[in-house]
């Protein structure tokens, strides 16, 4: 077998020279400073803002900048120089404009292009030179190589690189080179992306998230609670589908499903016509610069109330058919007075408002009308058969995963579910008890079966997928209940609270995480547990930095609904050679402001750990396989070539 392998491996490496070259190589880069890390969490839709993130590297694509022309630009320079290299298009085409002749412009473009050739030897010097050249715009690799490679103890050469430099504006290629320059510089600053979930949901854009996701150079996904919301949806759960939609109906995003994922509203939308009223409970969350009609405000309305009472329904038979769910407390229709409007809930009882109840049997209300039966079977067909959605959703599960071990740190959106004195909580799934990071393995394993076989709608797989969303001891929603009816229906908030699972205060303390990193194999002492998931209210004096340093909380705060209680729009977090870094942000405006005003509003930083040593390349993930494969290559050259 082994020899086989390597019988294969030498088609690769075909002379004794070229595996060695390759050791070496390998060899060269473990020896490298690791590369840098970037996490970011809970982008809900806010691809503006996110793009910000990403394209100044929260702040490194700055620092770089400064490192270099610190004692040669201004402030206010090195601000231009920034944006240039975050939006180059946008930028170059506000520079273009504020010159009058051709000259000044052509002057303008030697000075940057030479700036620009500056900064990437430095924002490069962790890679190897093929690296550098894979991260190159293909167009102009040679010109840049030749750039890049100069030194000047020639005279004579530097006539040449000027020459060069002259020719590509002359051609009109310099825009093109800046643009290209600039986008190499964002790939350099940051090596690796790690999403921390959350990407759906609430913020108008998700989709365009995905697209740059999908065409990032590097990257991995820890899926969040809403993410899952959207697997399942695709999945063939039904109720997933229907909180999707109520959700988008919330917050004003029915686009989402309608214009970019091309799912056909109009049966439900006749539905909702046919049965539903204006409703104070249900009219959409406001978007600041959303222009609509009344005629369009009132139409979401009635889809709202009408997908929520869908959702209500198709809740009940699951908790009806998984016991060990042990959400009975959950079949709140069946506890309604419907003569009186009222609902008794723990014994108590609470006087029902703005219900909207009128496709509901009292005698046997998880009965679905024959409409919304077809509504949904519609709904359904439609988003497994939607294009796009089926290649973000795929992107999704190829990139995704409930959990992440990466580097020695563990990666997880929400929690694990634990209870008040730490230990992990037990669920019995088919009499089988699981907990920890066995339960989170189950859990995948169920979630990727409903994802292969999208034709099962009500199987265990399909509901587990709904329990990850919503049950108590999912490692992703973290809370004892969800009480979106209560929210609706009833007025005293003592009923909406959602108690939380024992992990969100007990991460506080140094010995919870460590028996977590524990758990999962991690060392911890070196270890760190990263989560998402939770709005750290800074406002209120929270620390998202907590036990220790051993757990931090770096809810990215992107989701503007939820940045008032927050007090800044959250934290991305920097793992490089030297150490982590946590960056906080404030309120993004707009693109629009960061180009006219080198409006960056970064970024306080407080140091997480910091190395005592650089870390390099051998320590991580990364370097493990990288020994693997050298090992593999010492095999083959003893193998082959030193008989
Ligand atoms: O504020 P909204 O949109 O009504 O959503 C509230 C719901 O969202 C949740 O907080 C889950 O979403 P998050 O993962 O963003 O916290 C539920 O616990 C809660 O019921
Ligand atoms: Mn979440």
């Amino acid at each position: 077998m082994k020899e086989k392998f390597l019988d294969l491996l030498a088609q690769k490496y075909d002379s004794e020279e070229k595996v060695v070259t390759e050791i070496i190589n390998l060899e060269a880069i473990l020896d490298l400073p690791k590369g840098t890390e970037h996490f970011v969490s809970d982008l809900h839709g806010e691809y503006q803002a996110f793009q910000h993130v990403l394209r100044n590297g929260s702040g490194k694509v700055k620092e770089k900048i400064r490192d270099i022309f610190k004692d040669e630009l201004t402030e206010e320079e090195i601000n231009e120089f920034a944006t240039l290299i975050y939006y180059p298009e946008e930028k170059l085409q506000l520079i273009r404009n504020q010159f009058d002749n051709n000259q000044e412009l052509n002057e303008w473009y030697v000075k940057t292009i030479d700036q620009m050739i500056r900064l990437i030897p430095y924002a490069s010097s962790k890679y190897t030179r093929t690296k550098l050249r894979k991260a190159l715009p293909k167009q102009f690799i040679y010109v840049i190589e030749e750039l890049l490679y100069k030194t000047d103890e020639y005279t004579n050469k530097k006539h040449y690189y000027s020459k060069i430099v002259q020719k590509v504006i002359s051609l009109g290629q310099a825009d093109k080179l800046i643009i290209g320059l600039a986008y190499t510089t964002q790939q350099l600053v940051v090596d690796h992306l790690h999403v921390v979930g959350d990407i759906y949901d609430r913020g108008p854009e998700p989709d365009k998230i995905m697209e740059a996701l999908i065409n990032y150079h590097s990257l991995d996904i820890q899926w969040g609670n809403h993410d899952i919301l959207w697997i399942g949806a695709f999945s063939g759960s039904k109720v997933c589908l229907a909180n999707i939609i109520r959700i988008c109906a919330r917050y004003d995003n029915l686009d989402i499903i309608e214009d970019v994922y091309g799912i056909n509203l109009r049966p439900l939308l006749n539905l909702a016509e046919k049965y539903y009223e204006d409703n104070p409970a249900f009219r959409p969350k406001r978007h600041s610069n959303k222009q609509q009609s009344e005629e369009e405000q009132l139409q979401i309305t009635k889809i709202h109330q009408a997908i929520a009472m869908i959702q209500f329904k198709l809740e009940m038979p699951i908790i009806k058919r998984r016991p060990y769910f042990n959400m009975s407390k959950r079949l709140l229709l069946e506890k309604v007075d419907y003569e009186k409007n009222e609902i008794t809930i723990n014994g108590k009882t609470y006087p029902l408002e703005n219900t909207c109840f009128t496709t509901v049997n009292p005698d046997q209300p998880d009965e679905l009308l024959e409409e919304e039966k077809q509504v949904m079977d519609k709904l359904l067909f439609s988003v497994q058969h939607s294009e796009k959605l089926a290649r973000h959703m795929k992107f999704l599960l190829k990139k995704g995963t409930l959990y992440l071990k990466y580097n020695g740190n563990l990666l997880i959106h929400g929690c694990i579910p634990i209870d008040g004195n730490g230990n992990m909580e037990k669920l019995v799934i088919e009499n089988k008890a699981y907990a920890g990071r066995e339960l989170l393995d189950i859990f995948e394993q169920y979630l990727r079966h409903a994802f292969a076989n999208r034709e099962e709608t009500d199987d265990l797989a399909t509901d587990m997928v709904w329990y990850l969303w919503t049950g108590e001891y999912s490692s992703l929603f973290g809370k004892r209940e969800m009480t979106t009816f209560e929210r609706y229906f009833i007025s005293d908030k003592a009923t909406h609270k959602e108690r939380k699972n024992p992990y969100y205060y007990l991460r506080e303390k140094e010995e919870t995480c460590r028996n977590i990193l524990e758990e999962f194999d991690l060392d911890p002492d070196q270890g760190h547990i990263i989560n998402g998931h939770t709005p750290v209210k800074e406002i209120d004096g929270e620390n998202p930095i907590k036990a220790n340093g051993k757990m931090i909380v770096i809810d990215g705060g992107f989701s503007k609904a939820y940045q008032s209680t927050t007090g800044i729009a959250g934290y991305t977090l920097l793992y490089n050679s030297f150490g982590m870094q946590l960056v906080a942000h404030q309120h993004f405006s707009s693109k629009e402001d960061v180009l006219r005003n080198g409006n960056d509003v970064l970024s306080v930083r407080r140091l997480v750990d910091k190395e005592l040593e650089r870390k390099k390349v051998s320590e991580t993930n990364v370097g493990e396989k990288l020994i693997q494969e050298i090992n593999m290559l010492n095999s083959l050259l003893k193998y082959r070539y030193m008989k």
